[in-house]
């Protein structure tokens, strides 16, 4: 539960709203029933409620757009009908909408819900007590938008460049190993649930460190570039690419298991042998290639994947190596040729 919190920010602003709503309204709604009250008392109620509803919603459906937009037009005409109805003291309750309403929802709704609650008790007028009092509620209010916008714009940004630094391979500018962790669960629960076949690469460069040491740090990393590169234009748009780690890479293709997957490790074995060059010459890998299997963990996968590249070397590198030859062979109708091979 803390998890889900921690990593998706408006569903913990809707839970914390919802929070505050249970904390701070239901004493307002209770003194407001108690006091006979009853616009008030069901004005707060309906806040409370509808708060809530909406975090069920999003907690549920993981639907976060939706209910946060919900949880803003909520608590900001919530405000202004308390506004309306309480008067002066009702008020204040607009100020942190108008600052939780940049985190619930895109800037520019905020922008127009914000205007559009001072405009509307502006036009009402009943809750202040002279235009002075009008117009400075309206003037501070505009600053808090225009505060809260500013750094709920910047909050936005920094997430997303620190998204990216943390998915993204600096070197090569595909998805790192953390990317793949989670793509990788993705696909095992897909595979789950559609029966779609999953096939996963593990490729390897074959004396990389030859590459380095003998023509420097500079060539190695052209090197990944280019085959990073490569592998891109040889491979499907649904077909994902992560960096494993040094010259190691995983492919994850969807949707291919039997002759074709052996097709197209074939063609990639060609491609980067013709097309991969470094200052001293060619530039080969060594491929392990696992199919998941019904009901396997991702940790289990990867763990074949491994083995069967690990083989791949072992046998002489610049080979293909697939996991369970045989259950890949079945699927690719019975050929009764091996399955690894120069
Ligand atoms: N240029 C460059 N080198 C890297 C990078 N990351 C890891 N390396 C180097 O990759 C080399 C990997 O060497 P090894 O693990 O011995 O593998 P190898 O020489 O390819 O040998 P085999 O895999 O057995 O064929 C090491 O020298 C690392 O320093 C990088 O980002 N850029």
């Amino acid at each position: 539960m803390f998890h889900r919190l921690k990593t998706d920010f408006r569903l913990s602003i809707i839970a914390l709203l919802a929070a505050c709503a249970v904390l701070g309204i239901t004493p307002f709604a209770v003194m407001r029933y108690l006091q006979g009250n009853l616009p008030a008392g069901l004005v707060d109620t309906s806040i409370l409620l509808g708060i809530c509803s909406a975090l069920v919603y999003a907690w549920v459906t993981g639907d976060t757009r939706r209910s946060g937009l919900a949880v803003a037009v909520i608590i900001c005409s919530g405000a202004v009908v308390v506004g309306v109805v309480v008067g002066e003291p009702g008020l204040f309750w607009l100020y942190p909408c108008l600052v939780t309403t940049f985190f619930l929802t895109n800037a520019r709704i905020a922008v127009v819900l914000n205007i559009a609650s001072v405009v509307a008790l502006m036009v009402h007028g009943g809750a202040f007590r002279s235009d002075i009092q009008m117009w400075s509620f309206s003037a501070t209010a505009l600053v808090v938008s225009a505060c809260a916008y500013v750094f709920a714009h910047r909050n936005h940004d920094q997430r997303e460049r620190l998204e990216h630094l943390a998915t993204i391979d600096p070197l090569t500018g595909i998805k790192n190993r953390r990317s793949m962790d989670q793509e990788l669960d993705l696909a095992a629960a897909n595979a789950e649930r559609t029966g779609l076949p999953y096939a996963l690469v593990l490729l390897d460069i074959d004396h990389f460190k030859k590459i380095n040491d003998e023509h420097g740090h500079g060539v190695g990393d052209d090197v990944l570039i280019e085959m990073v590169e490569l592998l891109r234009q040889n491979t499907r748009k649904s077909d994902q690419l992560f960096r494993f780690g040094g010259e190691e890479f995983v492919l994850l293709l969807p949707g291919v298991d039997g002759i074709g997957l052996k097709a197209v490790m074939n063609n990639l074995q060609q491609v980067l042998r013709k097309y991969m060059k470094h200052p001293g010459g060619s530039v080969t890998a060594s491929f392990g290639v696992a199919l998941l299997k019904h009901g396997e963990s991702v940790a289990s996968w990867l763990d074949r994947a491994d083995a069967a590249l690990y083989e791949a070397k072992e046998t002489g590198r610049d080979r293909i190596v697939f996991a369970d030859a045989q259950r890949t062979m079945d699927r690719a109708g019975g050929s009764a040729e091996p399955l690894s091979g120069a």
